[in-house]
Order: C-alpha cells, then structure tokens, then sequence
C-alpha cells in the first residue's frame, strides 16, 4: 500500500469525517486491530501495560488494552498527565478501562508488552515532558525485562514524514500502524525504532486519489497487499510448477538443500536439484525425499528439462572458469523467470558479466553482494540504490536488509513489513531464494513472486519466535522453512 505523510493522513481523515465517519467508531476499529495483531504475533504473553499521551493515540491504546483486559490479560496503565488533559474520546475510553487504572498505574513486569500510545500522528518535533520521560521508562523496561515494545501508528519521538529519529524516541519491536503507512516508518534511519511493521487497514480510510509524496512512490507490503494463489481441483504436479535449481559446492551443501526444501515448500509440484557428481552423496544425504537431484557437470541441464523456473547460485562458491562460462551462457539463453543468487552475483561482478541482468531474472543481493554488482550503491541510501539499480536494468530487484526492499523497472519501491532480527542467520537467504523460484514457477509474476517471499520468509521467523524452544538466539533457517505454513495461513 502507498505510505503518506501525516499531513495527508489528516486530510484524509477529515474527509471521511465529512462523509459521516465518526471518530469513536474508526478508534474502536484500530484498537481492535492493534488488539488481534497482539494476539497473533505474542499469543503467549499475558501482561500488557500502554504508556499514554493525550490525543487519540492513547485512545487507540486503551481499546486494544481493554479487549486484552476482557480476554484475561493483566493490563495497567501509565501516564503522566492530569485526566482533564486528554481530548475527550480518549478520557471516554479510559472511562470505559476503568479509571481505577489511572489511579492505580503500573510499570511493565518482565517479559510484558508494552504500548506505546503516546504520540502518532498530532505529533510535532522532538518529545516534550512529561512524555519524554515516559518513552525513556519503556524504553529501560524493554531492555531490562526483556519486555516487547508495540508502537501504535508511529513510535513516539519519530517524524512520521521523514523518520527523524528525536533524542530518546521509543524503541518498538513492532510497529502497529493504523488505516495507511506513514512513509516516515519506512526510512532507513528509523529502522531500529519502528521494528517490524504491521498495518490495520480501515475501510473508511484508503489512500485513493492521493499524490505520492516521493517522485518513486514508496510502498508497504502487507498481509493485505498480496493474493494468495487457489489452485483449480484438478491440478497435477506437473502444473503447479518445475523449479530447476544450480546450487552447492563443496562445504556449503547446506546452502542447495534448503533451497531446494524451501522450493518445494513454496508449493512447486517438482523441483530438481543440479550438483557435481562428487557432491551427489552427501547432498542426498540432507535433502528431503521429495527433491530430485540430479548429478551434472553441465549447466546446460538446465534448459533440457521442462523447467517453468530457475534458481542459480545458493552455495555455488567460485566456480572455475569453464564452469562460470556455461552458468553464463544458461543464463543468457534462458528465458525462464531465473533467481540469481548469492555467489553467482558475486561470480556476475566478477567477470564483469552485467549484461545478464535481463528482463527475466531476479536479483537478491545482500548489501555486500549490492556493491559488488553496483558499486554507486555505497554513495547512495538504500532506497536511491534500488530506484537507480531498476532504472539501469531490467531485472526484479530484491536488495536484502533489515527492511527488504523490491522494485522493477518504474514500479513502487515495495518495503518488506515483515522480520526479525533473529534471521541474521546463515541459511535465511538460500530459503529466500528457494521461494522465490518455487513461487516463479507456480505462475506467480517475478515482483509478486520476490515480495511475497520476502514477506513470507519475515512472518515465518516471526511466528516461530511465538514457540517456546526458539528464541532470537536459536532460530535458524530450517525453522523459517518448519513455519511457512503458518505464515502462508496468515494471508488467508
Ligand atoms: N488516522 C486516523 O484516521 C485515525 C487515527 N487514530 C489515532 O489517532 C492518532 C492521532 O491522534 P491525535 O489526537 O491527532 O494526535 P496524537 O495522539 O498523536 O497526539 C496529539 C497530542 O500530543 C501533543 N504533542 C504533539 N507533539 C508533541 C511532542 N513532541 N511532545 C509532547 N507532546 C506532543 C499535542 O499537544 P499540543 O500541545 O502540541 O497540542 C496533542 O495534545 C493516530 O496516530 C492514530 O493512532 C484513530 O484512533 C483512528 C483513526
Ligand atoms: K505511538
């Protein structure tokens, strides 16, 4: 979805105020959002204190607060102003909390969730007391009892226009945006304090007929932006996809096997898995069953086969000369959607071989492997780099980082809302790449394809950090591929 300034935001709120929209009604609908996105994410958890502002920000606050209250959670307040100082909807819906709450206020216990209602979209500049002094006791409290801080609409003490990070700003693990994305949320400087991002879209509230406020507009993938293919009753394997994947080498077979595993998992009817003969044991060895692997000193094999998709690169390490010359000269021919991953990049910049950047293939470079194929992207932000990058060449770009970005040719530049710190671990990327072939060959379009996984990959290790035996120290990318299934559930 297109992310807006504040200003247009309230523009288009007091345009569906016009209409008849009521205040009340849309508040209850946000924290009612904010309330089930908890809920999904942290289903655990049983505590909850909401810091509180005086706008409606809180009011969003104290409705989720409420419904979490009335499903048995503990829930408390804080809040530093006076009760005649709050506009009056959000006095109303403290009334309806109980102002018990105000008069008995509590700090977070360990491991709570803490809401950050302070300031959203009235906000203006740096924080002012006493909210400052609120945002500096969540944020000790989010460290110190290894609470998760929830932003809703904005963290408090971020410009929501251009992610200005002000002195003592709230540090969210998740950021809970309501109605349209504020495109401040997306920039880079912001990154650490908005966290993940989820979006609770109000019907009322779209942003039609509105002018982006970036000459590339600057969008949010969300679990509502994306469509979830159904497959027709008669489908056969053979029509819900062939990925053929290049991957692997010696020390890094675990690279090609979670390829090939996340492949099939994306929902591929086949995938064959290409490896040099001398590898062809061992890889059997830790590839699930359902993956055909097929020993192959020919990248040729390639375009032998019926293949509806291809991945190139996963733990491919340097090939020697001959060999990169052959996975040149498939990549040239192919006109197949084709990942190219990982080392082949790597390979790609080497020989200076960027003429096969073509229309069909899609790029997932980590920032390193970005400077190697493009080296400007080292003088410009990363959202430059991929507006740049897609106008030079033709190919899908998903440039990997703590917000993935996807873009093509003029498209949007697409913000992944989606992960976790917990996947800077090795593997996540061979999963990533996996998907996004396995998704290619089911039909879906290489953009599409590229964000969808991308999202995928982040609600995954989202929802395993809900389970008790994974933590942000111990996810790893077969947990990514154990959760897809959830994540995939989620966009239904
Ligand atoms: N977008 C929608 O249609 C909906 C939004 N909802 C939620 O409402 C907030 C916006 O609420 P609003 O009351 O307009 O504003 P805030 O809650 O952000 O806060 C305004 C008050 O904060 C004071 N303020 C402003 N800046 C600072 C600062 N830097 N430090 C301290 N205090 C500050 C401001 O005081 P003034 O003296 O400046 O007037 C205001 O008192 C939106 O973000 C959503 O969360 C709805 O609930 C659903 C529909
Ligand atoms: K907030």
């Amino acid at each position: 979805m297109l992310s807006v300034t504040c200003q247009q935001m309230q523009d288009i709120e007091a345009a569906s105020f016009k209409q008849g929209h009521k205040p009340e009604s849309l508040m209850e609908q946000a924290g009612a959002g904010i309330a089930k996105t908890i809920l999904h994410y942290f289903p655990n958890k049983r505590n909850a204190v909401a810091y509180l502002g005086r706008g409606h920000n809180a009011g969003d606050a104290l409705v989720a607060l409420r419904i979490l209250r009335d499903l048995g959670w503990q829930v408390g307040i804080r809040c530093e102003n006076a009760l005649h100082e709050l506009a009056p909807l959000t006095r109303r819906k403290l009334r309806e909390l109980g102002d018990d709450f105000y008069y008995n206020q509590k700090r977070p216990e360990k491991d709570s969730i803490i809401l950050d209602g302070l300031l959203g979209i009235g906000a203006k500049g740096p924080l002012r007391e006493p909210l400052a002094l609120l945002a500096g006791e969540m944020n000790h409290h989010r460290v110190q009892g290894r609470s998760n801080t929830i932003a809703m609409d904005i963290p408090s003490g971020i410009n929501g226009d251009t992610g200005e990070v002000y002195d003592g700003a709230v540090i969210a693990d998740l950021t809970i945006t309501i109605a349209i994305p504020k495109t401040g949320l997306l920039s880079q400087n912001a990154v650490n304090h908005v966290g993940s991002l989820a979006l609770v879209p109000l019907e009322a509230l779209t942003p039609e007929n509105i002018q982006p406020s970036q000459p590339r507009p600057l969008h949010l993938t969300t679990r509502h932006s994306i469509k979830r293919k159904r497959r027709s009753f008669d489908t056969h394997k053979g029509q819900a996809g062939r990925v053929g994947i290049w991957a692997g080498s010696e020390g890094m077979l675990g690279a090609a096997s979670l390829c090939a595993e996340a492949a099939i998992r994306s929902g591929a009817g086949l995938v064959t898995l290409f490896t040099p003969p001398t590898l062809y044991a061992a890889l059997a060895s830790i590839t699930p069953r359902e993956i055909i692997i097929t020993p192959s000193i020919n990248p040729q094999d390639l375009l032998k086969s019926r293949f509806d998709a291809l991945v190139i690169g996963p733990g491919l390490g340097s090939p020697v000369a001959s060999l990169a010359e052959k996975l040149f000269a498939v990549i040239q021919e192919t006109e197949l959607p084709c990942v190219l991953d990982a080392d082949m990049l790597n390979l790609i910049a080497r020989e200076k071989r960027l003429d096969l950047f073509r229309k069909n293939t899609i790029l997932t470079p980590h920032p390193g492997e970005m400077a190697r194929i493009y080296p400007a992207s080292e003088h410009f932000s990363r959202v430059p780099t991929a507006d740049n990058f897609t106008s030079e060449y033709s190919s899908t770009l998903l440039y990997k980082g703590a917000r993935t970005l996807v873009a093509w040719e003029a498209s949007p530049i697409y913000h992944n809302s989606t992960g976790t710190p917990a996947m800077a671990t090795a593997g996540q990327g061979d999963v990533l790449s996996g998907l996004i072939g396995g998704l290619c060959a089911q039909g879906y379009p290489n953009l599409e394809a590229a964000r969808l996984a991308a999202w995928l990959c982040g609600e995954a290790c989202q929802l395993a950090l809900r389970e008790s035996h994974i933590t942000e120290e111990t996810l790893t990318a077969s947990d990514t591929i154990a959760h897809l299934a959830q994540a995939f559930d989620a966009l239904t």
